[in-house]
This record gives C-alpha cells, sequence and structure tokens, in this order.
C-alpha cells in the first residue's frame, strides 16, 4: 500500500513517535510523505521515504496529485486544529480529494491507531480489488 504521512509543527513529534512505534507495519509499506515531516520521520526510524516539498511549498498538492491518479492508499494527516496555516487551501484541496476518490483519511493519532491496525490485520484488501 502506498501510504502518505504529514504532520503540521505542533504535531510532528505526535507523528515521530506514531511512526516510531508502528514501524514494523510501515516498513512492509511505501511511505510518502512532505517534506519536514518526511525527514523527521526518518532520521527517528530509519524508514525510507519518497519526499515531496514542505507543505506550504505544494508538498500536500502533491501528495493530492497522487491521490487523483489512484497512486495512494491512506493518508495520515496529524492536522494542528488550532493553529493557522497560510496554506489552508491546498490543505483543503488534499482533503476534498480524499472524498472524491474514497481514500481513507485520517487527521488525527486516535484515527491513525485505528487505520494502522487495520492495514495490519488487512482490512485494506479492498483497494486491491477497485484498482
Ligand atoms: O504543512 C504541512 C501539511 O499541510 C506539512 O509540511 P511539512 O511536513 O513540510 O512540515
Amino acid at each position: 500500500m502506498n501510504i502518505a504521512l504529514i504532520a503540521h509543527d505542533k504535531k510532528k513529534t505526535d507523528m515521530v513517535n506514531f511512526t516510531l512505534a508502528y514501524s514494523a507495519i510501515l516498513k512492509n509499506h511505501t511511505l510518502y510523505a512532505t517534506g519536514t515531516t518526511g525527514k523527521k520521520i526518518n532520521e527517528a526510524t530509519g524508514l525510507s521515504i519518497e519526499r515531496f516539498e514542505s507543505g506550504p511549498l505544494g508538498g500536500d498538492q502533491q501528495i493530492g496529485a497522487k491521490i487523483a491518479t489512484n497512486e495512494m492508499d491512506l493518508v495520515i494527516f496529524f492536522r494542528d486544529p488550532l493553529t493557522a496555516q497560510p496554506h489552508e487551501p491546498d490543505i483543503s484541496a488534499l482533503m476534498r480529494l480524499c472524498d472524491v476518490y474514497q481514500i481513507p483519511l485520517v487527521t488525527n493519532l486516535g484515527g491513525a491507531e485505528v487505520m494502522i491496525r487495520a492495514l495490519d490485520a488487512g482490512f485494506f484488501e479492498w483497494r486491491n480489488l477497485q484498482s
């Protein structure tokens, strides 16, 4: 599965801890991330990650493009609900494309824990059937 990992600045520690905790599962998948998030995950876990631009510089849009071409199976996006983001339109566009293409999207740690366990249990086989 192709998995996108994205975290706003105040959620990057959560993302690093999440990827450390689930690295044994994540290493079996192809990982993508926005620039700074990917760098921090790679430094902390050693997981191999294809990094796009930083979110404010177009990284969210690059991940959106992957969704539009059916190249992304899951988006784990730890958003910061308490800080205004200069690239809010890009963030909305990414989430909108997840809805357009029925791509599973979780926006917080609680959802991510459920989703990663579902992935490990094989509950994503419907994605293989669809494509
Ligand atoms: O801003 C982001 C997502 O909207 C994340 O970008 P970075 O991973 O480059 O910090």
